[in-house]
């Protein structure tokens, strides 16, 4: 059988996709696992489909590179918001919605000589209580709370965008961190119940926030989109940071400009075409 698809990225984030409205994709968690495999496979942080909806322009589903579901993606959307206008799947719109496992998405995209450049999402409110992230602690919210990690005390504040999220702010530069060591401590902590996407975060003196993360499910990746988000609202509810400001994120894949406001959260970025290929499963 063969599949066709199309590797794409956003800040360095990237995805193989495939488009659902003419294809049928069989068992895309192992398959994200085969292909995700740089080795034996094409190379990537998991794979996501591109599918008809009946409430929205199209459905978007992400599988991390270990075969697990996301509910929700930030560069990926960006992504498929470009599949879908430079393949002629808008009617010329540049304003479109996607269906995620997160709820509907709108994305105002930005394009020039024919080809979407980058896109400005709503990507719908932050979730701040413990229970709903999840994170089995009490309270309303979880703000610079302590967490043990390696007999280190690290203080955390959680966020969800649809997907967990766990944000560290630190004073050490997080490009001296040994990822790959700790990561996966906070990823499998007994405290989420559906493991986590952890950010580490130095704030700029501009201002700005630089970040990497170690993502639930594929490790360290070059950029989050919903955790960019998240790490937007950290900082605002620790005060590094203004509501209804652009807040940017350096990533190690670039930037994203965050701004979280009473009602929701956006996230700007670009979304790059990388290649189009076809591989037999
Ligand atoms: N690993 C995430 C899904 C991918 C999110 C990230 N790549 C983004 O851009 O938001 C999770 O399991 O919740």
């Amino acid at each position: 059988m063969k599949l066709a698809f199309t590797k794409m990225h956003g800040c360095g984030n990237n995805y193989i996709y495939f488009n659902c409205f003419d294809q049928t994709v069989p068992d895309p968690e192992s398959l994200s696992i085969k292909l995700s495999e740089p080795h034996f496979g094409i190379g990537g942080d998991g794979i996501i489909l591109i599918s008809p909806s009946d409430k929205a322009d199209a459905q978007m589903r992400i599988f991390n590179a270990d075969g697990s579901e996301g509910k929700m993606c930030g560069n990926g959307i960006r992504c498929v918001g470009k599949y879908l206008y430079d393949n002629d799947m808008t009617d010329g719109r540049t304003t479109i919605t996607i269906d995620t496992l997160s709820g509907v998405k709108t994305l105002e995209l930005t394009v020039k000589d024919g080809k979407m450049q980058s896109a400005r999402v709503d990507m719908g409110a932050a979730i701040l209580a413990p229970r709903e992230i999840p994170v089995d602690m009490d309270g309303e919210n979880v703000i610079s709370a302590p967490i043990v990690v390696d007999e280190k005390v690290y203080h955390m504040t959680c966020v969800s965008m649809g997907n967990p999220h766990c944000v560290i702010f630190q004073k050490e530069d997080v490009d001296d961190l040994d990822l790959t060591r700790i990561g996966p401590k906070f990823e499998h902590h007994p405290l989420f119940p559906e493991r986590v996407n952890t950010e580490f975060v130095n704030v700029l003196p501009d201002g700005s926030l630089k970040m990497r993360v170690w993502e639930r499910g594929s490790g360290e990746t070059w950029a989050c989109g919903t955790g960019s988000c998240a790490t937007g609202v950290a900082a605002c509810l620790n005060g590094f940071a203004n509501k209804n400001e652009d807040i940017v994120v350096h990533l190690r894949g670039g930037d994203l400009t965050i701004r979280y406001t009473d009602e929701t959260v956006f996230m700007t970025g670009a979304a790059t075409t990388v290649f189009k290929g076809e591989i037999e499963i």
